[in-house]
């Protein structure tokens, strides 16, 4: 898949696979690129599991759900202030989104991003039994 990346158990709790690094990075440093599947805002609305659905600005929507080659797609996000260590740079033209390093990364570090509040959000309304805090 890749030598510098690679998808194990998450180190988060019922959090499924998470995204490893192998090497360090540099602050700064794009780590790898998010794509997939480009939809409207109406096709983005009928996606039923929307786990790995990004809004990357007006209209514009991709779905790695059937891309699992795309490794962008297992990062998590820890939900800690402070603790993330990689960022999504949106590129709505392009069609994908760009993952950098926004802080020193050792070979092991788990990679999190900060989903956002709306994902989270919609996440909860759809697993009101089981939510995450
Ligand atoms: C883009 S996927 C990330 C990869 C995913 N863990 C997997 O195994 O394919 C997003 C999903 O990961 C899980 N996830 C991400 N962060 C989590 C966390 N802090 N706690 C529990 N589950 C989390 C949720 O199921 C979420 O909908």
């Amino acid at each position: 898949m890749s030598d510098q990346l690679a998808v194990r158990t998450s180190r988060l709790q019922n959090a499924g696979n998470g995204l490893f690094a192998l090497q360090s990075f540099g602050a700064g440093d794009v780590v790898c690129v998010y794509h997939g599947d480009i939809l409207t805002t109406r096709e983005a609305l009928q996606v039923e599991d929307k786990s790995y659905l990004m809004r990357l600005g007006k209209g514009v929507y991709i779905d790695a759900r059937d891309h699992p080659d795309v490794i962008a797609r297992y990062i998590n996000d820890c939900r800690s202030k402070g603790v993330h260590n990689v960022a999504f740079e949106k590129d709505p033209i392009k069609k994908r989104a760009i993952v950098r390093a926004i802080r020193p990364i050792a070979p092991n570090e788990e990679l999190y991003v900060n989903y956002g509040t709306w994902y989270w959000l919609a996440y909860n309304m759809t697993h009101k039994e089981n939510p995450i805090k």
